[in-house]
């Protein structure tokens, strides 16, 4: 049996020219703010991509960089302010946030109608209702990956790994709303690989490098890795890659490689499967551009 590699930086790039027109038509030009506090790495990806992707598509990008120190009240008042400000479509705050920062309160400061994560009640409850909203960007991406590639979600089983309101919790309701049979299992979830193996279509959002093995994985299925993990230990990166001469190059050179949350040993067992790098994050990206030209353009035609 064949694997084919589900290309996420093709499909993003697809999309991002089908956006680039359609910003070129607007006459304005689309603001996208993103706060950014701490050193989170996959949150560092994420800016600078986003970064690069504004500037291929015309719409400006505005990073706000607050000292770790900042409070939750000081925070909410730049929120409101950007909030405010008619030139700014989007507003991203990255997560995690410190600690003693109440992301809660912080996220639901956002407009629901610049809230381009997608992550405000107002935006999840219409997702979740079925109405037209602003959807969360990653399990946008994993939607638009499965469509785009032709694989049908029409009464498959599928299994997502992983409860977070980011990426386990909205995946799992828009499959669902795509006409798949879900299970959502986490870290109290009791015989995980018995779940897993049901699966036609897996979707893997937990943090924890390669930690779905070609046991827990059906022959022949989709493969969808959401994570993003840095792995540096020599005998971890030897496991999953020692075969793999263009890995073990990075990692010689780099002292560490990044991968997701599946091994590369239960790809060769899946008809399909996204790669990290190269998968879901390309498309996350491509989402988060998505989701700020139609705000813009639903909240420009409001006034
Ligand atoms: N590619 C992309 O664009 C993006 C990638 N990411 C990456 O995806 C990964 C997940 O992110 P996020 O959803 O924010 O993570 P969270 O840490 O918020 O959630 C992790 C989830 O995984 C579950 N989990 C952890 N360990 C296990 C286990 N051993 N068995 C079963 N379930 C487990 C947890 O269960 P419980 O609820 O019980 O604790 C929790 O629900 C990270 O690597 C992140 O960097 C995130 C966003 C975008
Ligand atoms: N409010 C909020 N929303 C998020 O959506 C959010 C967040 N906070 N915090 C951090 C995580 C992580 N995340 C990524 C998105 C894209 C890539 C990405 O571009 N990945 C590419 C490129 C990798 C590379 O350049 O090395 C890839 O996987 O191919 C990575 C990570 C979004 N997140
Ligand atoms: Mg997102």
């Amino acid at each position: 049996m064949s694997t084919r590699i589900l290309d996420g930086t093709a499909i993003a790039a697809e999309i991002k020219a089908e956006l680039k027109s359609q910003v070129e038509a607007l006459g304005y030009t689309p603001g996208l703010t993103v706060i950014l506090i701490g050193e989170d790495p996959a949150s560092a990806i994420y800016v600078r991509n986003k970064v690069k992707a504004c500037e291929e598509l015309g719409i400006r990008s505005v990073e706000i960089r607050p000292e770790t120190t900042i409070t939750t009240e000081e925070l909410l008042a730049m929120i409101d302010e950007l909030n405010e400000d008619d030139s700014v479509d989007g507003i991203l705050v990255q997560l995690p946030l410190p600690k003693h920062v109440d992301t809660k309160k912080v996220l639901d400061a956002v407009a629901p109608e610049k809230d381009v994560d997608g992550f405000h009640p107002v935006n999840v409850g219409r997702l979740s209702t079925g109405q037209d909203s602003l959807t969360p960007c990653t399990p946008t991406g994993v939607i638009e990956i499965l469509k785009r590639s032709g694989i049908a979600t029409e009464g498959a089983e599928a299994v997502v790994i992983g409860r977070s309101d980011i990426v386990g919790k909205p995946v799992a309701m828009m499959l669902t709303a795509a006409n798949a049979t879900v299970t959502i299992c986490h870290g109290r979830t009791k015989n995980l690989a018995e779940h897993t193996r049901r699966a036609d279509i897996l979707v893997v959002a937990i943090g924890k490098a390669g930690f779905v093995t070609a046991d827990m994985v059906k022959p022949g299925a989709v493969l969808i890795d959401v994570g993003i993990n840095r792995v540096s230990d020599a005998a971890e990166v030897n496991r999953f890659f020692g075969d793999d001469a263009k890995r073990m190059e990075t990692y010689a050179k780099r002292g560490s490689v990044v991968m997701g949350d599946i091994a590369p040993q239960a790809f060769a067992v899946s008809s399909a499967y996204t790669p990290v790098p190269g998968g879901v994050g390309a498309l996350t990206i491509a989402m988060l551009m998505h989701n700020t030209v139609k705000a813009a353009k639903l909240r420009r035609a409001a006034k």
